[in-house]
């Protein structure tokens, strides 16, 4: 078979505009107790407080409650109250109150003075003039009632989930979480544990592409290894594509004889893009069959890692019901060495970010092959080197994407 003429090539941009939009977010939600299967989930409606938080005046100090009129004293001190239990009683002018951080302001006091900043004995204090509300955070300060609590398209994380727990909220309503496929295709790829005969390899890109889902919060599928053969690869692709809502291929996206998933989509489904700018991730494959999206990336692994990173997670959280998407941690760093670029595309160089004496600091992995999956392993970060610059020098101020697990 003739390979097929190379299409334009698209820009970055232009070709995540072509992703995003060749991907329809998920139109059924589900509603689940909130706990943390809730991380990484996207809301599917807006989510009003219930409540005020704090629900009454706070102190956020421990000492007394006083009505600042009433300074400096001597006040006797008539009861206590702490968190969980408030004095209910009356507090009469000229009398104070002995409060602990996170009891709630008995109605009428105006102050609270920490301990350290009164003098006092069993019974009384007196103390120095204070500023009105010194020490206490107001009802509603850091939630009003009504306001949002969370919003559609929001993806939650941890820090959202303390909100919602804090607010009392035990169930959300969530998309569905998309299924998504990972297949790897190559005759000459083995599974782990396989003999290898000469010329193969083991199959790097579909563990790294399932532990990348899982870590994105989507349901992973296990497609499997298919073989450079076109009628077995275009079944399997389509059980795939009936069993996910999108399906990630690697390896077949470049114009050789054998790279057959563009061929299995533009003749049984549909073939939309396959070049983009950029390096590594040139050959990147945008199609469709039977209705599912498919991504193909690149076969060599740090391509198929950078364009899952920059094109397909976008359209994934898209299809997720992520609105706005979010955007990844980019940190401004000195370069470390230098760079010539070879290709008029946006280079994504693998490096390490690390802390240096005068801010952020990025140093180049030595290997910069895009089938090195040394230097993937190595990196923590992808310095972006722009469309039209040539080279980079040592001290420039670059882009580095971070790519730390532990965010
Ligand atoms: N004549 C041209 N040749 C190539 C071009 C081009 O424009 N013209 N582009 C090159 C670029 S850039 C890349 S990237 C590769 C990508 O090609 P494919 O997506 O077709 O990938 P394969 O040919 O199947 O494999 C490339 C390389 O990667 C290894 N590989 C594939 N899958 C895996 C896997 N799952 N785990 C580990 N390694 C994998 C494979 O063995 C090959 O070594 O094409 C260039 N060629
Ligand atoms: O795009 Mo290829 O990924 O340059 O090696």
């Amino acid at each position: 078979m003739a390979p097929p003429r190379a299409p334009r090539m698209l820009s970055e941009a232009a070709m995540l505009r072509a992703v995003v939009q060749a991907v329809a977010p998920v139109a059924a939600s589900e509603l689940l107790p909130l706990g943390p299967a809730l991380r990484g989930r996207v809301c599917a409606r807006d989510l009003a407080s219930p409540l005020d938080l704090p629900g009454g005046a706070t102190a956020t100090m421990d000492g007394y409650a006083v009505r600042r009129r009433d300074l400096p004293g001597p006040l006797p001190v008539i009861g206590a109250a702490v968190a969980g239990a408030p004095w209910t009683g009356a507090v009469p002018p000229g009398t104070c109150v002995k409060i602990a951080t996170g009891a709630w302001v008995p109605a009428g006091l105006d102050a609270v003075l920490p301990w350290e900043t009164v003098t006092a004995d069993a019974e009384r204090i007196t103390a120095a003039a204070a500023p009105r509300a010194a020490n206490i955070r107001p009802a509603g300060a850091d939630v009003r009632r009504g306001t949002p609590a969370a919003k559609r398209g929001q993806r939650l994380g941890a820090r959202d989930l303390a909100l919602l727990h804090g607010l009392g909220v035990d169930r959300v309503e969530v998309w569905r979480r998309p299924t998504v496929g990972v297949m790897s295709t190559g005759d000459e790829l083995r599974d782990g544990g396989a003999r290898l005969d000469p010329g193969c390899c083991h199959d790097a890109n579909r563990g790294m592409l399932l532990a990348l889902l899982a870590q994105h919060g989507f349901e992973a599928r296990d497609c499997g290894l298919i073989h450079d053969e076109r009628a077995a690869l275009e079944e399997r692709m389509r059980e795939a594509a009936a069993a996910c809502d999108l399906l990630l291929t690697s390896g077949g996206a470049s114009v050789g004889e054998r790279d057959l998933v563009k061929a299995v989509l533009a003749e049984r489904g549909r073939l939309t893009s396959w070049r983009v700018a950029i390096k590594p991730g040139k050959p990147f494959v945008l199609g469709e069959l039977d209705a599912t999206p498919v991504l193909g990336l690149p076969g060599n692994p740090a391509s198929a890692f950078v364009t899952y990173m920059l094109l397909a997670l976008p359209a994934l959280l898209h299809l997720a019901g992520c609105d706005p998407l979010p955007q990844p941690p980019v940190v401004r760093a000195r370069l470390r060495g230098g760079w010539r670029k070879s290709t008029p595309r946006t280079e994504y160089l693998r490096a390490r970010l690390s802390q240096g004496r005068s801010g952020p600091q990025v140093k180049l992995c030595a290997q910069q092959d895009s089938a090195s999956l040394a230097a993937l392993a190595e990196a923590n970060c992808l310095v972006r080197m722009p469309l039209r610059a040539t080279k980079l020098a040592a001290g420039d101020e670059v882009d580095a994407l971070v790519l730390d697990d532990l965010l």
